[in-house]
């Protein structure tokens, strides 16, 4: 895990690169963001499905549930031969919005998020035990990258599930892609 703050006016030099867990979850509760690290489990087999991933994780998610009133859950597992790859990696690449406050839990792989709630972008490289919440109305958008490996369960207030509610804004288009950002930043 790793967190970078950056204005969009001003660019990425010089940035400062928290990987400090602790350090990554003080920073991002100042802008209302929880942010917790997770004993991950065992490593789940690579092909392993969404119900096999929220069966391996049913107590947890259970807690979860209870502690903020999560109404229902669901899994992104995506790997690097998926077929709707590209489909499902566009879908998160614009700046967007949810209604509820809802919480991401990473138990396998990695993406990076970029949480814009006020006028700077905190960048935070998600890998497997990192747990980190998106606020009602925080404008964000997520990378998971070409080849994507990532296992994600994703708690929401509503039953309902994820809704997005897209800015329109082209914010996103001017940061950096996952790939560049490991080149750039590293893990
Ligand atoms: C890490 S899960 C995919 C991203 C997502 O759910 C979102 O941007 O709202």
């Amino acid at each position: 895990m790793s967190l970078l703050t950056v204005s969009p006016e001003t660019g990425f030099e010089p940035f400062e690169k928290i990987t400090d867990p602790e350090e990554i979850a003080a920073r991002l509760d100042r802008i209302g963001v929880l942010f917790e690290r997770w004993e991950a489990g065992e490593p789940l087999p690579a092909d392993a499905g969404p119900e096999a991933i929220l069966a391996a994780y049913a107590d947890p998610v259970e807690r979860l549930k209870r502690r903020y009133g999560f109404k229902s859950a669901d899994v992104i597992a995506v790997t690097p031969d998926h077929p709707d790859r590209e489909a499902l990696r566009a879908k998160f690449l614009s700046e967007h919005t949810h209604s509820d406050f809802e919480v991401r839990f990473f138990v396998g792989g990695r993406g990076l998020f970029y949480l814009h709630p006020d006028d700077k972008v905190h960048i935070v490289l998600c890998e497997a035990g990192d747990l980190i919440s998106v606020p009602a109305g925080a404008r964000h958008w997520f990378d998971m990258g070409a080849r994507p490996e990532l296992k994600c369960i994703r708690l929401f207030t509503t039953p309902e599930g994820w809704q997005a509610d897209y800015t329109g804004s082209d914010i996103a288009a001017r940061f950096p892609r996952l790939e560049d950002w490991l080149a750039k930043v590293g893990a």
